[in-house]
C-alpha cells in the first residue's frame, strides 16, 4: 500500500512554521510535498493556500497543513476549493474535532497566534485522529 502524502504550503508569516512541522511530518512516517514558500520574501497567501488544494484535489496529496500569519486568509483560499475542508485550529481540541466532526483534510495554524509547541500538538493530534462518521456523514457531504 503506498503511503500517505501530507503536502505543506505556507506564506512568509508560516514558512519557519511550516518547515518545523515538516520534519515532525516526516517522523510520524509520511510522505511530505512541500510547496513553499521557503524563505522570508513576501508572498500572497492565496497563491500557497491554492496550490495546496489543487495537490489535493489532483491527488499529489491526501492531507495538507497550511500556515500563514493569522492562519485566516490561507484558509479563506484553501476553502474556495472543492472538496477541501480546511479547519483553522489553535489548540488539539479543535484539531481533534475538525477531524472527528468535520473529516477536515487540511489543518490550518496561525504563526503569529499560536506557538511552537501548541501548533506541534495540533499536527499531531490532527494526522492520528480519524473522522467519526455517522450522524457527521451526511452533514459533510452537503459541504460539496
Ligand atoms: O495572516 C495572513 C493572512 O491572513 C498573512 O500571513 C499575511 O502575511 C498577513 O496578512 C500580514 O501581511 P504582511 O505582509 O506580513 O504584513
Amino acid at each position: 500500500m503506498s503511503k500517505i502524502t501530507i503536502a505543506l504550503a505556507a506564506d512568509h508569516a508560516g514558512y519557519e512554521l511550516k518547515d518545523l512541522l515538516r520534519e515532525d511530518v516526516k517522523a510520524l512516517g509520511f510522505d511530505v510535498l512541500d510547496l513553499g514558500t521557503n524563505g522570508p520574501d513576501r508572498v500572497d497567501y492565496p497563491d500557497f493556500g491554492s496550490a495546496l488544494a489543487k495537490a489535493i484535489q489532483n491527488g499529489d496529496a491526501q492531507t495538507g497543513i497550511l500556515v500563514c500569519g493569522s492562519g485566516i486568509g490561507i484558509s479563506i483560499a484553501a476553502n474556495r476549493h472543492k472538496g477541501i475542508r480546511a479547519a483553522l485550529c489553535h489548540d488539539e481540541t479543535l484539531a481533534r474535532l475538525s477531524r472527528e466532526h468535520n473529516d477536515a483534510n487540511v489543518l490550518v495554524l496561525g504563526a503569529r497566534t499560536t506557538g511552537i509547541e501548541v501548533a506541534k500538538a495540533c499536527l499531531k493530534t490532527f494526522l492520528n485522529t480519524e473522522f467519526s462518521g455517522g450522524r457527521h456523514q451526511g452533514r459533510i457531504e452537503k459541504l460539496g
